[in-house]
């Protein structure tokens, strides 16, 4: 479960503090699958970010499970992130110097001490798993966006993450592609009992999830269940 209680962002602009999350109290529990929407600026990313532990919140307290994630020193949270949280970004942010393979292989050697059968064994396991076995020796520009997203899915399900987090997912990819991507991460969600947290504007996403949660300039308007 992910609980937050009145969370708070400011960004100091010089002189201007600019408020852009209020008082957020949200509880998403495991393997919900669920959009965060709203207009450009209303603070989505923050909100992932700040879930996501990739930022600190300047007010209020984040749990993830027992842990308040707020309290972690820099490196406590790097962890706590390399054992519990995925990332999948629009841009696929993955390493043009490493193959598919490597890339998908990377999150384990930076984080995780795994012996190296179990690591091919994973990591072939999720090749197969979003139909990219035949592809994996290529890098990163010889591939197309949706093969490429379908890598950073597998590289973000490599360390068996708790939670998910897909900042516009789809921005990139054409409708046919990106019907196939949900697919793929719900069907892992299914399987997995994996949390899925998206910031989107995709119409396609909205009408997949099972709940979804507005947001109007930093504060939440809606949150309604779909399904
Ligand atoms: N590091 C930062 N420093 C200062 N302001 C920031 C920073 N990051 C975001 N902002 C501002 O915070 C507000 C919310 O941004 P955020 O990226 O969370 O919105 P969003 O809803 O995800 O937008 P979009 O749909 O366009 O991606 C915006 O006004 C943005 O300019």
């Amino acid at each position: 479960m992910i609980s937050n209680q009145n969370v708070s962002k400011v960004y100091k602009m010089g002189e201007v503090d600019l408020t852009v999350l209020k008082d957020l109290n949200l509880q998403i529990k495991h393997g919900e699958f669920v959009a965060i929407v709203g207009p450009s600026g209303s603070g989505k990313s923050t909100v992932l970010n700040l879930l996501g532990c990739l930022d600190k919140p300047t007010d209020g307290k984040i749990f993830i499970d027992e842990t308040d994630v707020t309290q972690l020193d820099t490196t406590a949270l790097a962890n706590f992130r390399g054992e519990n949280i995925g990332f999948i970004f629009q841009s696929f942010n993955l390493i043009p110097v490493l193959s598919v393979y490597e890339n998908i292989e990377y999150p384990l050697i930076m984080i995780q001490n795994l012996p190296e059968k179990e690591r091919r064994e994973r990591i072939m396991t999720l090749l197969k798993d979003v139909d990219m076995l035949d592809q994996k020796d290529k890098f990163p520009d010889q591939l197309s966006g949706g093969q490429r997203q379908r890598v950073a899915i597998a590289r973000a399900l490599v360390t068996k993450p708790k939670i998910v987090f897909a900042d516009e997912p789809t921005a990139n990819l054409d409708t046919h592609t990106s019907n196939q991507i949900i697919t793929l991460m719900r069907n892992i969600q299914k399987e997995f009992n994996t949390t899925f947290i998206f910031a989107t504007h995709d119409e396609k996403i909205v009408t997949a999830v099972d709940r979804i949660i507005t947001l109007v300039d930093g504060v939440v308007t809606d949150d309604k269940r779909v399904a």
